[in-house]
């Protein structure tokens, strides 16, 4: 099923007056009425390879979009560079398709013979080079429509491939049998480790993909909690009301409660129901009841008259009770009652399976008579920092060459944020015995190890091979095409019979907030059935130097009166630059 398009208009001119696009919005259009069902992206970028290669790789790679289109850019003049951008980011090539457009469109025009179009296969994405006209656009677009369901069918279909992943990292297994208490990681040859890293750069989109099967392991477990402390939980079975709401026929308004047959004239007050008052006896025909917002209608009375519609007849003459009054619209059946149940049925569904609570359900928890809720258990989390020199933040004074361990205080917090709790394992030292029994420490108390630092090329990064050789760790992923956070390292093992997810972040603190943002808060999210975070395009407000690699940055936003996309405001520009060579 096709899910997600994007087309992607190429050309200077249109991206310096969008009006003059006219084949931009001629697939669009197309795309649409072929896929309606689908979310559909468009954008004019200009004719500069690496932008068009950076949004090819954004909705590939990020927005996960099914089929991306372009158009312009194929000819042969200097600034058309679209279909070399294309071709810089397949991986396979669907040569057929351009092929079967040429072949159509020449047998209009000769000048078809000039469209250098591509076609090709992104992980699951197909890109399509078009041409910039309007009527090739239109001539093109019948040619490949045929196909364009199937082919993406056929892409969606595939299995996703970390297996190849796994086979390249388990190359790096010790399947050496030991005890717990030592390590068989030998750091003594250092001139005999590896001067390249082992590990496929997995892109981004792989990665999430690889942490969300992975997470799907994860066993559900599921705990009572009093609804007060329910915010933000994910309910596990569906709720349902016991109980009507309102549970007796209420008033609206204040007024009088009255029968709708008298229609309108004037009416005996018997007696007046504050909220709260109990009614005691029938309405008859001619009496009405002096009635509050929220008070029980007695038997009979089937409408109320707001106080505005009435007239006072006559009063004692201390003025302290109400005889008659005058109903000067004649009412209708039901007017300014809520019935038994109007709002909550008995039986409805207060909060389905998977609802996730805000105040507003928990509310409606709690006007329903329910005190505790069962709510999707959330996986214990272990922090660990490891680093020779890291030192306590609170010690007064720095040793030489120390720095103070930030990551553990940001990670606690960055949780505690997120709505998850963490247990503080401390900070390691990067020896791999001492690796070993803080790991072992750590896993004992919790399902998920989150740790920063030991996991790029120093011979002091011993986190990997440690949990490789010591814990028969899988790696899911060892590196990822990202920046900052390059070595970032997802792995799972089995501890004390039981399956353990472990997070090795990389040590720099802005590479620990990154990728705790983007890989355990995602992993942590799923094991509670919370969706992942949205993703939403911007505009850089500013000019800023951007890495090959997938780049992560603050930044502020700012929100348009008009349709445009936020701005975004990078709150430290320098670090996107500074690491340019890791
Ligand atoms: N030869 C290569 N060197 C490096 C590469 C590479 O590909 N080849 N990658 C660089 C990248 S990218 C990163 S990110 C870092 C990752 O380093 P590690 O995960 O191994 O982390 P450490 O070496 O332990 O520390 C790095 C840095 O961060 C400071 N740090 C560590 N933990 C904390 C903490 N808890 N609180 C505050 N600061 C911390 C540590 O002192 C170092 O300055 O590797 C590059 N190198
Ligand atoms: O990838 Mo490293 O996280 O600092 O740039
Ligand atoms: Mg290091």
């Amino acid at each position: 099923m096709v899910k997600a398009i994007a087309v992607v208009t190429v050309s200077d001119s249109c991206f310096t007056d969008p009006a003059k696009d006219t084949s931009g919005p001629t697939l669009a259009g197309f795309a649409k009425q072929l896929f309606p069902d689908a979310t559909l992206h468009t954008i004019i970028i200009p004719d500069e390879k690496d932008i068009i290669e950076r949004e090819l790789l954004y909705f590939s790679d990020e927005a996960n979009v099914d089929l991306v289109l372009t158009t312009g850019g194929t000819g042969l003049s200097r600034r058309d560079v679209t279909p070399e951008a294309t071709k810089a980011v397949i991986h396979r090539d669907v040569p057929a398709i351009s092929v079967a457009m040429t072949i159509d469109s020449l047998q209009k025009t000769s000048m078809a013979m000039l469209s250098r179009s591509v076609a090709g296969i992104r992980n699951r994405t197909l890109i399509i080079n078009f041409p910039g006209s309007k009527k090739a656009v239109t001539e093109c677009f019948e040619v490949v429509k045929p196909v364009l369901s199937h082919a993406v069918g056929l892409l969606t279909n595939d299995e996703i491939e970390v297996k190849g992943t796994h086979d390249k990292v388990q190359g790096f297994v010790c399947h050496h049998k030991h005890g717990m208490a030592n390590s068989c990681v030998d750091i003594s040859k250092v001139a005999f480790r590896p001067r390249e890293s082992p590990f496929p750069m997995v892109e981004m989109s792989e990665a999430f993909a690889i942490i969300d099967e992975v997470m799907q392991q994860w066993s559900l477990s599921l705990e009572v909690v009093p609804i007060g402390d329910s915010l933000g939980r994910v309910v596990a079975e569906a709720i349902y009301a016991k109980e009507p709401m309102p549970p007796f026929p209420a008033s609206m308004k204040d007024g009088y409660a009255c029968i709708s047959s008298d229609g309108a004239g004037v009416r005996r007050v018997r007696a007046a129901l504050t909220a709260g008052d109990a009614p005691t006896m029938p309405l008859s025909f001619g009496e009405c009841v002096r009635i509050n917002t929220g008070a029980a209608l007695p038997a009979r009375a089937d409408c109320v008259v707001q106080v505005e519609d009435t007239k006072l007849v006559s009063a004692s003459e201390d003025g302290q009770t109400e005889l008659e009054v005058e109903v000067v619209v004649p009412p209708r059946p039901q007017q300014d009652v809520r019935p038994i149940g109007c709002d909550i049925a008995m039986g409805a569904v207060l909060a389905d399976k998977g609802a996730i609570l805000d105040a507003a359900m928990i509310g409606v928890l709690a006007g329903a008579g329910y005190q505790n809720v069962t709510v999707r258990s959330k996986p214990k989390v272990a922090l660990m920092s490891t680093g020779n020199e890291l030192q306590e933040p609170s010690e007064l004074q720095l040793k030489p060459a120390h720095v103070r361990d930030s990551n553990r205080t940001m990670l606690r917090v960055l949780l505690k944020e997120h709505g998850f709790d963490s247990i503080d394992c401390g900070i390691a030292q990067d020896e791999p015995t001492k690796l070993v029994s803080a790991i072992s420490t750590s896993l004992s108390q919790a399902d998920i190890l989150v740790c920063t630092g030991g996991v790029s090329m120093g011979e002091r990064d011993l986190l990997k091979p440690v949990l490789v050789k010591d814990f028969g760790a899988t790696l899911h992923f060892g590196r990822v095409r990202m920046k900052p956070g390059k070595p970032s390292t997802f792995a799972t093992c089995e501890f004390q019979g039981r399956k353990k997810y472990v997070f090795a972040l990389p040590g720099n603190p802005v590479s620990a907030y990154v990728c705790a943002h983007l890989f355990l808060l995602r992993a942590l999210r799923q094991c509670c059935h919370l969706p992942p975070f949205l993703a939403i395009r911007v505009r850089l407000a500013h000019a800023a130097a951007l890495d090959a690699r997938p780049e992560y940055a603050r930044a502020t936003l700012r929100y348009p009166t008009t349709d445009d996309l936020p701005k975004a405001t990078l709150i430290m520009p320098n670090q996107v630059s500074e690491t340019n060579d890791s």
